[in-house]
């Protein structure tokens, strides 16, 4: 892959392009930032670090960029404050979104957005509708955060590295996120079978309760301690961008714009989906429990309800 815009030099931005650099699969990365001397300040940070990494042009620029990009990763716009919930950044955000969509999509961009931005879903969707792209080009980082967390966490439960976890957050990326348990496997054995195996029988005594709640609250909590997350983000927005750059047909729980889910239209949520060269290739029909089937409508309605309640509003303007 050629070139990527980030646009929103803050700190997820930087925290994606600082990962980014040390892969080598892209050639050039451009920041762009409203506040034009943190987007050049920022690239140039970077650019002298590239002595150390693999060779890459960093730089800033406008949305013009967008024009012959691979990729527009978004990550601009308002973030938590302690004890805000991620759709509480709607009303501020959307706006941001209902200017930069129609500009970047003018510029002649013709690539795969990757949308970061919160609330994630919902902007996946708008961006969706504002820019008139193809559902499997419109991908929102989803619950792919979300399910390395849960993975950290099961591994260290059970002692194993965390990429021996095999573990899905589906649903919303936000308070209603479902944790699929009956998606996991470790070391290609289901979690129940596990258990006995490992012996330690941790399972019991509420400890999935206790998951469930640390993977939603993780967010709330590092916003508490630290003020924001980006760490994490940027290491999985890597992940997203290497599927696609190198059409690996990776299965990541990203987030797309689905024709229907439950019966709603249009809905946007994570589900574990082949991602490749083309964004999102299909996504995969998973056998959930009846619990997780009834969490999973409750995050499509929860979803639906706030799509509803913004669209005439911001579709208007189009
Ligand atoms: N989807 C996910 O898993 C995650 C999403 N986020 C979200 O990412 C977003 C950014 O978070 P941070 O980087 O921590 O915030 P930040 O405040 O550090 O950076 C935001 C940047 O956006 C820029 N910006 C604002 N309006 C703009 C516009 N119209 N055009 C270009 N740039 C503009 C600001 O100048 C600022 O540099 C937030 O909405 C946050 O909730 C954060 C972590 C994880
Ligand atoms: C902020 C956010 O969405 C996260 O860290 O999950």
């Amino acid at each position: 892959m050629k070139k990527v815009l980030i646009v929103g030099a803050g700190a997820v931005g930087t925290s994606f392009a600082y990962s980014l650099i040390h892969k080598g699969l892209i050639e050039e990365i451009v920041l762009y930032d409203i506040d034009e001397k943190r987007a050049i300040g920022e690239a140039l940070d970077l650019a002298h670090g590239i002595y150390f990494t693999k060779p890459v042009e960093i730089r800033a620029g406008d949305l013009k960029e967008a024009k012959d990009s691979d990729m527009v990763v978004i990550t601009a716009g308002a973030k938590q404050k302690p004890g805000e919930t991620r759709l509480q950044l709607l009303d501020r955000n959307i706006n941001i979104y209902r200017s930069l969509i129609p500009e970047i999509v003018q510029s002649g961009f013709n690539g795969i957005f990757l949308i970061v931005t919160n609330p994630v879903d919902v902007l996946t969707y708008f961006t969706y509708k504002f820019s008139g792209f193809s559902r499997n080009k419109v991908i929102g980082s989803g619950t792919v955060l979300d399910s390395s967390r849960f993975a950290y966490l099961l591994s260290r439960h059970c002692d194993v590295d965390p990429r021996s976890v095999n573990a899905y957050v589906i649903g919303e990326h936000g308070d209603t996120a479902v944790l699929a348990w009956s998606l996991t496997h470790i070391g290609g054995i289901s979690l129940s079978e596990f258990c006995p195996v490992c012996g330690k029988r941790c399972f019991e005594d509420n400890v999935k309760e206790a998951i469930i709640k640390e993977v939603r609250n993780s967010a709330y909590k590092i916003i508490e301690y630290k003020g924001a997350t980006y760490y994490a983000i940027g290491l999985a927005l890597v992940n997203i961008v290497e599927a696609i750059a190198r059409d690996e047909n990776r299965i990541l729980p990203v987030s797309i714009v689905h024709p229907e889910i439950f019966g709603f239209k249009d809905i946007p949520l994570s589900l574990p989906s082949i991602v490749g060269r083309n964004g999102v290739k299909k996504v995969l029909q998973v056998k959930l429990s009846e619990e997780e089937e009834r969490e999973l409508y409750k995050s499509a309605k929860l979803i639906k309800e706030v799509i509803d309640s913004f669209s005439s509003l911001s579709l208007s303007s189009l």
